[in-house]
């Protein structure tokens, strides 16, 4: 079977010379149509710079990155992009905010199918009572909430994930983290989730892929997540199979982050490991500046 997405011998750098960075190196993935997989990195390793690969902002300086079997040229509806930062604009409401996306992508949809189109995902991520605010008007979550609805409005075959919830609590993270995995399953998306939360890659993801750190930073060893949908959270914390794996997940981020280290490399300082509830792999919220992209 031909993957949806694939990776081969990927390697991206910065700069030149001297300042050369490299960042990702000889990186290799599959994802099969349908998949659900979590990529799980340290800060700074290059997991921005990888969605920007699949996304067709940037291009490998060697290797390939192909869509169905094709080179990405750009970006393109077929994948949506949920971003950390909720790229709203200001002076738009929640429905102008998703209708600007969905007008973009549907230019031939007439306003009364629109109209029903941007309700039913402004409904599914419960934000119907919200419909005419406006940005400054509403929390965090909700922004967030607003630009899942707007990715999802978009009805992109992939949807790519760069820490879309590492910013928010963790209350909100969990609902959202739920409505993700709904839309996922109803809608039979293929996603790619880049997260720093092994927790969230276990709660979500069919497969999880530790990204080692920079530089040169390349896919670890694959930890396929064989744990029945619909999962639930507190009934996951109970299972013997979750803790050996989660266990298993992090001595290997604490083993390649303790090797790292040694090398003494220090521009690239390691986040400190918490091996322990909650599963981040780092502590900390990075904002990156606001721009407005919709795939
Ligand atoms: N346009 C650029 N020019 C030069 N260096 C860059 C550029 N973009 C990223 N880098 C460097 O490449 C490395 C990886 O960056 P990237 O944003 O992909 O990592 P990340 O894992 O997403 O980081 P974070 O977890 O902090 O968001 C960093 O050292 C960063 O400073």
């Amino acid at each position: 079977m031909m993957a949806i997405i694939e990776l081969k011998n990927v390697s991206k750098s910065y700069g030149t010379g001297a300042s050369q960075v490299d960042v990702l190196s000889n990186i290799n993935l599959r994802v099969e149509e349908g998949e659900f997989v979590a990529i799980v990195g340290f800060s700074g390793s290059g997991k921005t710079t990888l969605i920007n690969l699949l996304n067709g902002l940037q291009f490998p300086d060697t290797g390939e990155v192909l869509l169905h079997g094709h080179p990405v040229t750009g970006p393109g509806p077929d994948r949506g992009v949920i971003f950390q930062n909720y790229s709203l604009l200001p002076w738009l409401s929640v429905y102008h905010n998703i209708k600007l996306a969905v007008d973009e992508v549907f230019p031939k949809m007439s306003s009364k199918e629109k109209e029903s189109h941007i309700k039913k995902y402004i409904g599914m991520v419960n934000l119907t009572p919200a419909i005419d605010k406006f940005p400054k008007e509403l929390s965090g979550g909700m922004r967030q909430r607003v630009s899942v609805a707007r990715a999802l409005a978009m009805n992109p075959e992939i949807l790519l994930m760069d820490e879309p919830l590492s910013a928010l609590d963790a209350l909100t993270r969990g609902s959202l983290q739920e409505e993700i995995i709904r839309i996922w399953s109803q809608d039979k998306k293929t996603a790619v989730l880049i997260t720093n939360d092994v927790d969230e890659g276990i709660l979500m993801a069919d497969r999880i892929i530790p990204l080692t750190p920079g530089p040169k930073a390349t896919l670890g060893p694959e930890f396929t997540i064989d744990i029945e949908r619909p999962r639930e959270p507190s009934a996951i914390n109970q299972n013997e199979y979750y803790k050996k794996l989660r266990n298993e997940i992090i001595e290997y981020l604490i083993e390649v982050g303790a090797n790292r280290k040694k090398s003494g490399d220090q521009r690239y300082i390691l986040p400190d490991l918490q091996p322990v509830m909650p599963g981040r792999i780092f502590p900390g919220i990075k904002r990156k500046s606001e721009k407005i992209k919709y795939f």
